[in-house]
């Protein structure tokens, strides 16, 4: 009998830890307020080149490296609580062994980000039919009054294109009123996306700053107030990369709100990638230091922190985006900051952005949501009265909804097809 019973608990006892190690195996997330990250991997995506076809999903069996789990690296826990105290020691040379590969799990393989934005313009064109057709209306009369003229002006301002850029369009299209008399329906076309493209910053720099460089990966912080889409942008950014051939870390620092780190390390596992997060509640800019130090001895190529954006008070802001960077800086520079705004929301968002903008020196722009508004003009405003370029749109809700912003693709898109 006692034999039995002895039996019995042995069988227990091995049921149970099978399941642990099931459970362990399947976790994608390093926390850093538990040490149960014993499965945590990290996997670097394949090269864009050969890509599987049709590139729909990939197996797991490349995964390449294996950061040290938080709970064996000694700066990893009193980073929570004091991320000031946090010494910049140099990431040790770490020799990353490969991961296991989990078999039965696959990844999804998002397309490139070349172009992108062609592909989704048709998005903008959507919601800016009114501003194209009217301008092309107006430019099609076969001779152009100051009630014309004036419409023309009425139109752009209401696509938020803002007063001087509206001027100088207006003002350089009047100088060709010899050509429009005698110009075609595509030759009108044309000469509107030529305009439209000059005020929309064609010679800025658009780079983004998620390149590896001199053994460093990019590391980018992305600000902005709460629901902007700043989640759903890094989300979105890691599928852009990943689709690009590069290997990515999420830093979810939005302790803010759990949720949001749940959305962000479900964006990271579709692709499989990495998400560091830490407790609700806890210290951004430690969930910000490991993501980064993940990433530098994980050899990535970029690192992408999502940060909260709740606007409580100027100083409040200032002082929590000061800290995460001067944090994160301790282990990598910070090669782009890019402020996440919701094109909805037209000049408001502008004086939003004066805000972060006085907090941290913003690299680059994000406009959100521009399928969903007939004011696609606000690119413009922005770029000019911010004097930051936009890099990034999104385009939709859906996961490849965001493209590297590019002038004439866009001022085509705002003009609409031909016909
Ligand atoms: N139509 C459309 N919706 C978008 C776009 N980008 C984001 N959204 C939606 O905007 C909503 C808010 O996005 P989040 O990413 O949660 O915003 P957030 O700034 O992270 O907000 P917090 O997590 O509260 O700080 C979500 O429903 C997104 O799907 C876009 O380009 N187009």
């Amino acid at each position: 009998m006692e034999f039995v019973l002895i039996a019995v608990a042995i069988l227990v006892v091995a049921l149970l830890a099978g399941v642990g190690l099931l459970v362990s195996k399947g976790r994608r997330t390093t926390r850093l307020d538990d040490d149960a990250v014993a499965g945590t991997r990290l996997t670097r995506p394949q090269p864009p080149t050969p890509r599987p076809a049709p590139p729909t999903t990939r197996p797991t069996t490349p995964p390449i490296t294996r950061p040290t789990t938080p709970s064996t690296t000694p700066s990893t826990t009193p980073s929570v609580d004091q991320p000031d105290a946090v010494q910049p020691e140099s990431p040790a040379e770490v020799q990353l062994p490969p991961a296991e590969p989990e078999p039965g799990l696959v990844f999804e393989t998002p397309p490139p980000s070349a172009g992108r934005l062609v592909r989704l313009r048709s998005r903008l064109a959507r919601s800016q039919s009114s501003l194209g057709r009217g301008l092309l209306t107006v430019l099609a009369r076969e001779k152009l009054t100051e009630d014309d003229w004036e419409e023309l002006e009425e139109t752009l301002l209401a696509a938020d294109v803002g007063l001087a850029a509206t001027t100088q369009i207006v003002e350089r299209l009047r100088t060709q009123t010899m050509v429009l008399a005698t110009a075609s329906g595509p030759e009108l076309r044309e000469l509107l996306v030529r305009e439209l493209t000059a005020v929309l910053g064609p010679d800025m720099d658009r780079t983004l700053g998620t390149t590896r460089s001199e053994g460093r990966p990019g590391v980018v912080l992305v600000v902005g107030v709460n629901g902007a889409g700043k989640t759903t942008t890094v989300g979105k950014m890691a599928r852009v990369l990943v689709g690009d051939g590069k290997s990515v870390v999420l830093g979810a620092a939005d302790t803010f709100r759990a949720a949001a780190a749940d959305q962000l390390e479900t964006w990271g596992e579709r692709v499989g990638v990495l998400t560091v997060r830490g407790r609700e509640g806890g210290d951004p800019a430690s969930v910000a230091f490991e993501a980064v130090r993940t990433g530098v001895e994980g050899e990535v190529d970029a690192v992408l922190v999502d940060t909260a954006g709740r606007l409580h008070t100027k100083s409040g802001l200032m002082d929590e985006l000061g800290k995460v960077k001067r944090v994160v800086e301790k282990v990598s520079p910070v090669t782009e900051v890019l402020l996440v705004l919701d094109a909805t929301t037209g000049q408001n968002g502008v004086v939003q952005a004066r805000v972060f903008t006085e907090a941290v020196t913003v690299t680059g722009i994000v406009l959100t949501k521009l399928d969903g508004t007939a004011k696609g003009g606000i690119v413009v405003s922005v770029q000019r009265e911010l004097g930051i370029p936009v890099k990034l749109i999104g385009l939709g809700e859906g996961p490849d909804d965001l493209a590297p912003f590019e002038p004439r693709a866009f001022a085509e898109g705002l003009v609409g097809a031909e016909g």
